[in-house]
């Protein structure tokens, strides 16, 4: 399997890797959380920016907070997700200020990688998937279904497409209302990564969908989303609890 490089985490190598989302909604309260989860040692930061709508609407304060935020953490790497209302996210924006600010992430070099949603504009999503390599961001790409676990073979094509379109990382999320369609992300996550080359990551959220998100070594997902203090989606456990379930489930 191809694996991905975010500076210094391989993706798709060992343990699957462990990342703590930011959602604080001012620079103050994003920077205090950075501190805390730069403690906490995760592989990776998620910083959630449809959190803090100050820099949504101004690229340059954005910018400063970047920067910022690259002191507080040192070496850690930064995944930047402005996640769309639609998918689960808390700022409403058109689809030319979504792609618009996707672009200004990649083109300030404002992380390392950057998460692109699927069902965006294709032509856009060709071009920023090809900026974002040349300005050497990783691209994990996503899709997000709150209502729903979407059935097997709709899984498995969003991800192949995610990775035909060039996204280094194809990513799914959905909601599970019962045991089969936990079975059914499991299963759609294990089709996926025996038929790519690419590391995947995926996960059923909520309390039901929370053994989807230790069982990554089992059923090929190489990331999973921990909390240190406040989560940013249902069933997320706690970076104690994560690595804890990841080290004794462990494969020798
Ligand atoms: O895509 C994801 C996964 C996630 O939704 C989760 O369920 O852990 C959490 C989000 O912050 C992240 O962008």
């Amino acid at each position: 399997m191809a694996t991905v490089k975010i500076r210094n985490i391989v993706l798709g190598e060992g343990l699957p890797k462990i990342a703590v989302p930011n959602v604080g909604t001012t620079e103050e309260e994003i920077l205090a959380s950075a501190a805390k989860i730069a403690e906490a040692k995760p592989d990776l930061m998620e910083w959630r920016i449809d959190y803090y709508e100050d820099g949504v609407k101004n690229a340059v304060i954005l910018s400063e907070t970047a920067k910022k935020l690259r002191d507080v953490v040192g070496k850690l790497p930064i995944l930047v997700t402005f996640r769309t209302k639609n998918e689960g996210g808390v700022l409403e924006l058109t689809e030319d200020a979504y792609l618009d600010l996707v672009e200004t992430v990649i083109e300030k070099r404002l992380g390392d990688a950057v998460d692109i949603e699927l069902f965006h504009d294709e032509k856009r999503i060709d071009q920023l998937i090809a900026s974002a390599h040349n300005y050497n961001v990783v691209v994990i790409m996503s899709n997000h279904d709150f209502e729903k676990v979407p059935a097997k073979d709709v899984i498995v094509f969003r991800l192949k497409k995610m990775a035909s379109l060039g996204a280094d990382v194809p990513k799914l999320a959905c909601m599970p209302h019962n045991a089969d369609d936990v079975l059914t992300l499991l299963e759609a996550t294990n089709e996926a990564n025996k038929a790519l080359p690419n590391p995947i990551i995926t996960m059923a959220m909520g309390d039901l969908g929370k053994v989807s998100r230790v069982a990554g070594q089992v059923f090929g997902s190489s990331l999973s989303f921990g909390a240190v203090g406040k989560v940013s989606a249902p069933g997320q456990l706690s970076i104690e609890d994560l690595r804890n379930a990841e080290s004794y489930l462990e494969l020798h």
